[in-house]
């Protein structure tokens, strides 16, 4: 069982909208209640429920200002560019014993803590934490406390796995892990197209496709082994993957991932001074 304070999600789109399923999680209690808000009346009917409160700004001006108040945890969801003004429209309605808590590509907790009072941390979920199978990077700015820390570890505890690091790594990690879903994802768009092109019906090459990294994934999570010994397990000595595998690395795949990785980092600094 899991017990939270009192939470405000100030943005419930795919991400806050992630964190909010994990909040209604069997054996997750959330004393106080929820409260989230978005912009449009449309998003914040669907998630109104008899444990939710879903306050759209369309319809009322102080809907932030609503959700903070009483809030011990406000979770911050918005877009990176609007952090600042959110923080400006509800820095009066915070609770002096609430934390913020940013899940924002790039906005530094220093440029966050210049716009409240109150302790500052910043989490990086991915999308998995939808299904309960986030992996969340969570750091502490210089005014949150271990008991903040460990609220909002509970927090991400909801979705997924949690990994405490300093600010100064959560970009890094934000372009493996926050952006790693994406990855993924390409990964199997591409060779679903490629089996298209084939000859597969779209049907055939989604069964394929996914059940292939569907399999493969769960290889790896139950076999204890490591993706090369299991990589090398499926490359037959002179055999057909082998071929594969050396075009994929002769066009220079490590270094195409370096090269996306890094701008992403790039991203983040751009989104740290808009
Ligand atoms: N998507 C991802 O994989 C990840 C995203 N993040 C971070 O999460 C944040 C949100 O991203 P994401 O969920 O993808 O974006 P979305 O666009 O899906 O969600 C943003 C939400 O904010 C709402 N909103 C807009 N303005 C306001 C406002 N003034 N007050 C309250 N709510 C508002 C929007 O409502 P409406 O639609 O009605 O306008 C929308 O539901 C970003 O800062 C991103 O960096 C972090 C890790 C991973
Ligand atoms: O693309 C983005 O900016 C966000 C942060 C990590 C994943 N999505």
């Amino acid at each position: 069982m899991i017990n939270l304070p009192s939470i405000a999600i100030l943005g419930t789109g795919s991400m806050g909208g992630a964190i909010l399923s994990g909040l209604l999680a069997p054996g997750v209690t959330v004393d106080g209640g929820i409260r989230v808000t978005n912009r449009s009346e449309r998003k914040a009917a669907a998630l109104r429920s008899p444990s939710v409160t879903s306050l759209a700004i369309e319809k009322d001006r102080g809907a932030n200002h609503a959700a903070v108040a009483g809030a011990r945890v406000v979770l911050v969801a918005v877009k990176p560019h609007m952090v600042p003004d959110l923080l400006r429209e509800i820095s009066g309605a915070i609770d002096p014993g609430a934390i913020v808590v940013s899940v924002a590509a790039g906005v530094r907790i220093d440029t966050m803590q210049a716009l409240v009072d109150v302790p500052v941390l910043r989490a990086m979920p991915n999308t998995p934490a939808t299904v309960g199978r986030a992996v969340t990077g969570v750091s502490a700015g210089d005014r949150a406390s271990d008991a903040d820390v460990a609220v909002v570890t509970a927090l991400f505890g909801t979705v997924g796995s949690v990994l405490e690091v300093p600010e100064s790594r959560i970009d890094a990690l934000s372009a493996i892990s926050g952006s790693g879903p994406a990855y993924v994802f390409l990964l199997i768009e591409e060779l679903e197209r490629t089996a298209f092109k084939l000859g597969f019906t779209r049907q055939e090459s989604r069964v394929m496709v996914e059940n292939t990294f569907l399999g493969a994934s769960e290889l790896l999570a139950v076999s204890g082994e490591t993706p090369a010994e299991l990589r090398r397990r499926v490359t037959s000595p002179k055999g057909t993957t082998e071929r594969a595998i050396e075009v994929l690395e002769e066009a220079g795949l490590s270094a195409l991932f370096d090269r996306a990785t890094d701008a992403a980092i790039t991203r983040a600094q751009e989104l740290a001074a808009p």
